[in-house]
């Protein structure tokens, strides 16, 4: 390892935003909460829990979420299409209610960073290599203006931006390698930093230089599993080793 963590060779470092660089992966598990808890309860089954929104949902684009979290309890809503209203029991129309549920809590509650992810970023900015944020969230810009850490970020590969280019999400590789491209370096050229399974095996199998798993509470052995290189708490963490 040579600076800030890196392996020699690495010239651009790829972050995704909900849980690595802000507070808010727990604000969308509380939204998503929201919305499956009263379709869990009219099909009598037990409710959300952290571990499901870890295996299913986390890091997937919307719809992708609502549609495996609840293929795993056996219930295949109908897909609907993307003007659905928020009342639709289809896939697009819980998939807009969780968008309405997740803007009231961001509203409510504002967005907040990691102070150790905001000192990396700023450091790593700052020496000159070029950094993106890689998020499956449709709500991406936003959440990085609230944050207000836009200056620190030279590209953004969002939910709206994959839609809009027809790139599959994470799990696939193809939002870190659009991003990878974005900042002309090849993808073993590249750090990802991830907190989320489908995220860190969305850098594994796009063959990234490095993949630091980023465990905010309890899933570490998990994040290993799913392809991470190396495990840090905070990636202030990196910081201290470099
Ligand atoms: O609903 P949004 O804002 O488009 O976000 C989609 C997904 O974005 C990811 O960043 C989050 O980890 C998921 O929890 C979230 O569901």
């Amino acid at each position: 390892m040579s600076r800030f963590g890196l392996p020699d060779g690495i010239q651009a470092c790829l972050f995704d935003l909900d849980g690595v660089l802000t507070r808010t992966a727990s604000v969308h598990r509380a939204a998503w909460r929201d919305v499956f808890d009263p379709l869990l309860v009219s099909a009598g089954q037990p409710p959300f829990t952290d571990e499901d929104y870890a295996r299913f949902v986390d890091g997937k684009p919307r719809r992708d979420g609502v549609r495996d979290f609840l293929a795993a309890r056996g219930i295949t809503p109908a897909e609907g299409s993307p003007g659905d209203s928020p009342d639709a029991d289809t896939v697009s129309g819980i998939a807009s209610r969780k968008n309405v549920l997740l803007l009231k809590r961001l509203e409510e509650h504002g967005v907040q960073v990691f102070p150790g992810s905001v000192a990396y970023l700023r450091v790593v900015h700052g020496s000159g290599i070029p950094t993106a944020v890689v998020t499956s969230s449709a709500n991406g810009a936003e959440v990085i203006r609230a944050a207000g850490i836009e200056h620190l970020i030279d590209q953004r590969v969002d939910g709206v931006v994959a839609d809009r280019e027809g790139l599959s999400g994470k799990p696939a590789p193809d939002t870190f390698l659009e991003a990878a491209r974005r900042l002309g370096v090849e993808p073993a050229e590249a750090a990802v930093f991830e907190d989320a399974r489908a995220g860190v095996a969305a850098g594994r199998a796009g063959g990234f230089g490095l993949v630091v798993g980023v465990d905010r509470g309890g899933q570490a052995d998990a994040l290993r599993e799913s392809g991470a290189d190396v495990v840090v708490d905070d990636l202030s963490q990196l910081l201290d080793s470099s």
